[in-house]
């Protein structure tokens, strides 16, 4: 579903160049839902920005389906928005309109979008568990209930792609669960793929993939090492942690380059170069044995 080699984001403003995202690698395949984790600044919400296609890569390759996000057009560019990706913001619920009910408020972009199909928009009601509120008004629903209401939305299209930027962090942790358990169904039910960055381990936790970006980069990626031990692990009283339930693994582009973790180079002083040994069995990263080199 998605395929990125080497994605490069460039923001030019007056003489200053930042480069958000550096050659990032990512795979994602059709029907998965995994998270993005990383730490403020490093480039999370620019990535999801291009998919979404919000702003356009400076270079590298992009793909979502069959489109290609670094040639495409501008007229296509509004066809792949309306067609392909949905988006859920953390403060969604801000874009809603108060005053209508939050039916209306899933019929109004089908309507902007020339098709008002109410059923499907009842059936979204019901999927994010507010049945019976859809005629309530915007204003007297709670937040994360306006949130699930702006999850209704954001599938109004028929997505195929699903992309979440923090769309837990202004609910508390119970309306947090809820959230990813809605995400969840509707990646079983509807097949839709689902991207969520987020800053949040426990909630990346609550899925099977996860990758890190530090400093515009893939890092790592931990896998959950029994995915249906979930719902068992729901059920027990022992709360293992994401160590516990997630393998980790470095990521290595396709020419073999990897990042180092800073907290390992600090901690053995290591800074600029280092001594590497295949021993047979194992790659060993060493400070420098010519003292002047460290
Ligand atoms: N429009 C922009 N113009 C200039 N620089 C930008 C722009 N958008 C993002 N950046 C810079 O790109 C880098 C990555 O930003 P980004 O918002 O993608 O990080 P993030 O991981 O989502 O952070 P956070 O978790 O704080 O939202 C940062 O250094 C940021 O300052």
């Amino acid at each position: 579903m998605i395929h990125c080699e080497g994605l490069v984001k460039i923001f030019k403003s007056d003489n200053v160049e930042v480069v958000a995202l550096q050659g990032l690698n990512l795979s994602v395949g059709a029907g998965e839902m995994m998270a993005i984790i990383g730490n403020s600044g490093s480039g999370k919400s620019t990535f999801l920005n291009i998919l979404g296609g919000l702003d356009r890569p400076s270079a590298g390759q992009v793909r979502v389906g069959e489109w290609d996000l670094l040639k495409i057009e501008d007229k296509q560019l509004v066809e792949y928005k309306r067609k392909t990706v949905g988006f859920i913001w953390q403060n969604n619920a801000r874009n809603l309109l108060p005053y209508l009910t939050a039916l209306e408020n899933i019929e109004m972009p089908m309507m902007l979008n020339g098709k008002v199909d109410r059923g499907y928009a009842k059936q979204l009601l019901e999927w994010v568990g507010l049945k019976d509120r859809m005629h309530n008004k915007l204003q007297q629903l709670s937040g994360g209930e306006q949130q699930r209401v702006a999850i209704g939305i954001s599938l109004c299209n028929h997505p195929s792609l699903l992309l979440a930027d923090e769309p837990t962090g202004s609910v508390d942790s119970q309306t947090s669960d809820m959230i990813m358990d809605i995400f969840r169904k509707l990646n079983k039910e509807i097949g839709v793929t689902i991207v969520i960055v987020t800053h949040d381990m426990e909630l990346a936790g609550k899925v099977d993939r996860v990758v890190a970006i530090r400093d515009g980069l893939t890092s790592t990626e931990f896998i959950k090492r029994n995915p249906n031990l979930e719902e068992l692990g729901r059920l027990s009283e022992h709360k293992s942690t994401f160590e516990e339930e997630h393998e980790e693994y470095v990521v290595l582009d396709r020419v073999g380059r990897l990042q180092v973790p800073k907290a390992y180079l600090d901690a053995l002083q290591i800074n600029g170069k280092a001594s590497m040994e295949f021993d047979g069995e194992k790659i060993v990263i060493r400070p420098p044995k010519n003292e002047k080199l460290a």
